[in-house]
């Protein structure tokens, strides 16, 4: 199934304690936003890609696009506060397509198989989310001790993309912000709607780049790709 794709980049990257939005990091000799761009702008699902930026870097974004020649970016969109609100504002200029991939660009090591198959559930399901299974003991805590053990065999660790029929993420956000109700993915707002959510297994290697640790894994995943 072809799709658009929403790609966030209009964060500040705090974690990272970088001094600087972490989507101009380099890994590799390329920036963090252009390995992840590359990813979409190569698959012949993509139909076109809405880049979500901080206004003020947006010839930023325009200069990386053209040097590396990106070719899939129709539109631009100022990014929110917060996450959900550049979400929203990226959900405006899609051009109308039935299915939308909304994806971190601070998440590069995507597969194509993946957006594929995220594609095709949503439009089975109406939404679709990557997650793989927690591999830690998760613990719920009031203030530094330990309040409750979570039994970890329903939990999973949710990524993106996340995949969704337009018409019912468009309702979710609109809803939402009806509501005041912020949600920390896209997912939450449909689940809110008693909406089914489905779960694909993902990819322990599609981490979210935050904290700078994760530079190190990003470099011996890429090292392991080249080994490939
Ligand atoms: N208002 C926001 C917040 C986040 N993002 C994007 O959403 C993705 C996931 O967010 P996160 O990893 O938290 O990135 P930052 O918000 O940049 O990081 P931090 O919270 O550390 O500042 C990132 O690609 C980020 O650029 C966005 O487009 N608009
Ligand atoms: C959307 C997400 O990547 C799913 O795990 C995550 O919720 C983003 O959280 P962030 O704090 O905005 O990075």
């Amino acid at each position: 199934m072809n799709y658009e794709a929403i790609v966030l980049a209009a964060g500040q990257g705090k974690r990272m304690n970088a001094g600087m939005n972490k989507q101009f990091i380099e890994l590799g000799g390329e920036p963090l936003i252009v390995r992840t761009l590359k990813v979409f702008d190569g698959d012949e699902r993509c139909t076109s890609i809405v880049l979500v930026v901080n206004p003020a870097e947006r010839s930023r974004f325009e200069q990386l696009l053209s040097r590396f020649r990106i070719r899939k970016v129709a539109a631009f969109a100022n990014g929110g506060q917060e996450r959900q609100h550049s979400v929203y504002n990226g959900l405006q200029v899609l051009k109308g397509g039935e299915i939308v991939l909304i994806h971190d660009g601070a998440r590069p090591f995507v597969r194509i198989r993946h957006l594929h198959e995220l594609a095709d559930a949503a439009v089975q399901y109406g939404a679709a989310i990557p997650a793989v299974r927690v591999k830690d003991t998760i613990k719920k805590a009031s203030g530094l001790f330990v309040e409750q053990t979570i039994d970890r065999s329903s939990l999973w660790a949710v990524q993106t993309p996340q995949a969704f029929r337009l018409s019912l993420i468009m309702e979710a956000h609109e809803e939402a912000k009806k509501a005041g109700y912020l949600g920390t993915d896209d997912a939450s707002l449909v689940e809110r709607l008693g909406r089914p959510v489905k779960i694909l297994e993902g990819d322990y290697r599609n981490i979210k780049l935050t904290t700078p640790e994760d530079l190190l894994f990003a470099e011996a995943i890429l090292a392991s790709r080249i080994a490939e």
